[in-house]
């Protein structure tokens, strides 16, 4: 695969790979989730049957597990999926939905991230929670703080865990625990809507199944969300209309545009 140093190649290389993405993720956002697949350019497949995720995980371009809604078969099949996409040297992506909430979302999370994630991606309070910090737990899904508060935390966790570590917000932090970028794009209505970051996550999937360094496919990945939501967000826009814009705007937007609007430093 070619390097794709600017976010507009990279996602003129996902349109042109149009990557089958597998997804394990909760019932709130499984239907956002592919819709945005879909509207980005990418082929989006929802499943988590113990019986077929070896399978579906062996022939995707990239899975994304998102611990969303979970109970004991899913985490089976979880733990199935990343294995069999390990074995087949593809990425993958862990959204650790509430982690640091409950014991079982923080066990999972961290039974799933010794798995070998290619990327986490969390808002702060999640991600903190992973870190082993005390204090700033989210509040169900939701985060307490901001991303610049999880900075540190996310290098140890990335330097730890061997893998790309996102934490979002409205400065979006990407670290494979040497190199760090921050993605300045984003609205604050994408706060008003529910999965936004499992949307995140899963495109971040698409960049990575498409693109050969992990930490340029978050990064670009997260600029294209950011300024999709900043595109759909333009006007008097309630969370509705936000909702179906974003995914007008995740459709429309191209690669020049991409790389003029991207706030990535
Ligand atoms: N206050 C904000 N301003 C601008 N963009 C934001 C803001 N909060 C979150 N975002 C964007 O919303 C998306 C989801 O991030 P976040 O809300 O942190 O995830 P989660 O929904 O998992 O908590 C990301 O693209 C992020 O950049
Ligand atoms: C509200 C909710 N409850 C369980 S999963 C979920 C969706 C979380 O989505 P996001 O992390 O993208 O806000
Ligand atoms: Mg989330």
């Amino acid at each position: 695969m070619p390097a794709h140093d600017s976010p507009g190649s990279s996602l003129a290389a996902v349109r042109d790979a149009r990557p089958l993405v597998h997804n394990i993720t909760n019932h709130v956002v499984m239907n956002t989730t592919a819709n945005a697949l879909l509207a980005l350019g990418a082929s989006p497949v929802m499943a988590h049957a113990p019986d077929e995720v070896e399978e579906l995980a062996a022939m995707a371009g990239a899975l994304v597990i998102n611990i969303g809604t979970l109970d004991q078969p899913w985490i089976a099949a979880m733990r199935l999926a990343a294995l069999a996409v390990g074995r087949a040297g593809r990425p993958w992506v862990l959204d650790p939905v509430g982690a640091g909430a409950t014991g079982l979302r923080t066990r999972t999370a961290l039974g799933l991230l010794a798995l070998g994630p290619s990327l986490l991606r969390g808002n702060a309070s999640e991600i903190l929670a992973l870190a082993g910090e005390a204090g700033d737990l989210p509040r169900g899904v939701d985060s307490t703080v901001g991303s610049e508060a999880a900075a540190e935390a996310a290098t140890a966790l990335a330097r730890r865990a061997g893998c790309v570590v996102a934490v979002t917000g409205a400065v979006d932090l990407v670290t494979d625990g040497s190199r760090a970028l921050r993605i300045a794009n984003g609205h604050p209505m994408m706060t008003r809507v529910t999965g936004t970051g499992c949307t995140a996550s899963a495109l971040a999937g698409a960049f990575l199944a498409a693109l050969p360094d992990p930490l340029a496919a978050a990064a670009h990945a997260l600029a294209m969300l950011g300024l999709a939501g900043e595109r759909a967000a333009g006007g008097e826009v309630g969370p509705g209309l936000f909702q179906t814009r974003l995914l007008d705007e995740l459709y429309r937007l191209g690669p020049a545009e991409l790389d003029e609007g991207a706030r990535i430093s």
